[in-house]
């Protein structure tokens, strides 16, 4: 399945081997259609209209039946790799196939987030090449945020100021990327995004505000919201 890579421009990893249990269909929900198109295929068309990234591993499940249909188009930029059981251990695997310099910027994006601006993954770029560091695309918490105790009880109510939602992409230096994951993975701890695993290997990250349409699809209604905010993004594109 792999093919090795070997360029010095940044290099996104798309990791797409989920099974969407809480979307509930009958097929991982990165292969449901909007717009005409699997939510896949628009996660990648997302990351081919940013001129710095210059090649796409996708981290797809070995038993999967329509990766290969949908990569077919895209065949000259994208590499197929297979992933693993947690959503950590599929980008571990995109990651490794890339023979680049340590150096290399990785860009990791979620199958599930096709609504992602382009202007954000380009501030995101600029945002880490200008500052040396690694980041993530994030956006302030906008609700009164609670504890639970373990009851459904509120058992506190936690300070908003500073809180935020990760998104992706999320962007670090190859080397230490691989290097915090596998750490992390090593040591059980919980690597739910990138930056989860760059903070406990003590690495700073950068948090660049994302536009709230970068909604990561997840249950039934978010269809009908990542419709729309395709919809948005193709009307401006052609104004
Ligand atoms: N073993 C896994 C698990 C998740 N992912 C990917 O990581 C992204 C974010 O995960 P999530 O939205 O949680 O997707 P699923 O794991 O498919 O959803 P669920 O948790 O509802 O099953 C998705 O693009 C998903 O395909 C992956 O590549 N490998
Ligand atoms: C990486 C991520 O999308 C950032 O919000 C998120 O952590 C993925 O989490 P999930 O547990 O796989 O839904």
């Amino acid at each position: 399945m792999v093919n090795k890579v070997t360029t010095q421009n940044i290099i996104a990893v798309i990791p797409a081997a989920g099974v969407g249990r809480r979307m509930g269909a009958n097929l991982p929900k990165q292969y449901l259609k909007i717009l005409g198109k699997t939510i896949l295929e628009h996660t990648i068309l997302k990351l081919i209209s940013v001129k710095q990234i210059s090649r796409i591993v996708v981290a797809a499940s070995k038993s999967d039946p329509y990766i290969a249909d949908i990569i077919k188009p895209y065949s000259d930029v994208i590499t197929l790799v297979e992933g693993g059981q947690e959503r950590a251990d599929s980008v571990l695997a995109g990651l490794n196939a890339i023979e680049a310099s340590a150096n290399t910027w990785v860009l990791v994006h979620d199958a599930a987030r096709p609504c992602v601006l382009t202007a954000d993954i380009n501030n995101l770029i600029s945002q880490c090449i200008k500052l040396e560091r690694g980041g993530i695309l994030a956006s302030p918490v906008a609700d009164t945020m609670k504890r639970d105790d373990g009851n459904l009880n509120i058992s506190k109510t936690e300070q908003r100021k500073g809180m935020w939602h990760a998104y992706t992409p999320q962007m670090f230096k190859l080397l230490e990327l691989k290097q915090a994951i596998s750490k992390g993975l090593a040591n059980q701890a919980e690597i739910t995004d990138e930056a989860s695993a760059m903070e406990y290997i003590g690495k700073p990250v950068l948090l660049v505000e994302s536009n709230n349409c970068n909604i990561k699809v997840t249950r039934p209604d978010d269809l009908a919201l990542a419709e729309f905010f395709l919809q948005k993004s193709i009307e401006s594109n052609k104004e």
